[in-house]
């Protein structure tokens, strides 16, 4: 049984039969062309520096990391702790998750997920730039204790990966809100933030020889991402205008600024715009871990003036929602400016 969304009948329904050359057709307004890292560099941190009792190092390695946070809104991380295997492990799982049958994989309650946990294609795009060849399924902290199916250690191959995930982006949320007067409230037991969740993408090769987003132009809703992924490129950031490839490295994590961290530090730090290029004959994985307070806390800038107003996480997502819906695209942080 076929474990593929049925992408090109899908996007064919919605948009004809003409697939476009390149997504960059319908972005006449903006520099789509993306430009190698080979002259603009994307910080990599070594985080070994911040334990090694070196206290002119630990400096210098937050004072790059604040630098990046602020430059790039993203960064590579290596030297993290993690070790290779949790990694491994949850690459098993996620590929064996993805190959379930398509049919099974939109079912209510599959593994004990809710339904809208597992998502593709895009179904509020209204035009073929909005269109994403991924499926994905989220997983937020609190549903990992209800997967049902432990046939193949998907609950605890997960719940280890949390956990070691969860303490790297502790450390560099509290060093990144510390350096900026951010509440440390904020960010008091990330672990325990049960609204934060992991997002598992499928990038599937492309179709027709076009060019198309694995996943559209986007800002993460999150306080801090951090992204692990396979060796396939597909990951450009946008810098000043113009997209920027990130190379994949093994031994790497890729943290960017979501959101919610641009809010709290006063737009200090940048939640930057990225996207997927689909891969040409083959597939992507990716696994995503987003930091997200609860639904009713206060987001509060620190700053003076403070460039935005005060508003709850639920009433940001509301927005968005209705955003994405209306017009295809999440208008963001502009909509909650003083
Ligand atoms: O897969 C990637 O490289 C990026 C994923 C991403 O941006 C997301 O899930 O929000
Ligand atoms: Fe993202």
């Amino acid at each position: 049984m076929a474990s593929q969304p049925p992408f090109q009948e899908n996007f064919c329904s919605i948009f004809g039969s003409s697939f476009p050359k390149s997504t960059s057709d319908d972005h006449s307004n903006t520099n789509t062309s993306t430009i190698e890292t080979s002259g603009l560099k994307l910080p990599v941190i070594d985080l070994s520096y911040l334990t090694s009792g070196d206290e002119v190092k630990r400096k210098r390695c937050v004072k790059q990391m604040v630098s990046a946070a602020k430059e790039w809104g993203f960064f590579q991380i290596v030297n993290h702790g993690i070790p290779k295997e949790v990694f491994d492990m949850m690459l098993v799982e996620e590929k064996r998750l993805f190959d379930r049958p398509f049919s099974a994989k939109v079912r209510e309650s599959f593994t004990g997920l809710s339904k809208i946990s597992y998502r593709w294609g895009n179904p509020n795009a209204s035009s073929p730039a909005q269109y994403s060849f991924s499926e994905a399924f989220h997983i937020t902290l609190s549903d990992i204790s209800k997967f049902s199916d432990d046939r193949y250690n998907l609950r605890t191959t997960v719940e280890t990966y949390v956990q070691e995930i969860a303490g790297v982006a502790q450390m560099i949320c509290e060093l990144l809100g510390k350096h900026v007067n951010v509440n440390p409230k904020y960010f008091e037991n990330i672990y325990e933030l049960k609204n934060s969740f992991l997002r598992l993408n499928k990038y599937h090769p492309r179709v027709f020889g076009s060019e198309l987003f694995g996943l559209v132009p986007h800002t993460d809703t999150s306080f801090l991402t951090i992204l692990f992924q396979d060796q396939i490129e597909g990951l450009e950031l946008n810098k000043n205008g113009q997209w920027v490839s990130v190379k994949p490295c093994s031994e790497a994590l890729t943290v960017n600024i979501g959101d919610m961290f641009q809010a709290v530090s006063n737009g200090v730090y940048q939640s930057v715009r990225h996207r997927v290029i689909s891969p040409v004959n083959m597939e992507r994985l990716s696994i995503a871990f987003f930091v997200c307070p609860y639904l009713e806390t206060e987001i509060e800038a620190s700053g003076y003036p403070n460039k935005y107003r005060r508003f709850s996480f639920r009433e940001y997502k509301e927005q968005s929602e209705r955003d994405v819906k209306e017009t295809g695209d999440k208008v963001g942080l502009s909509r909650f400016l003083t």
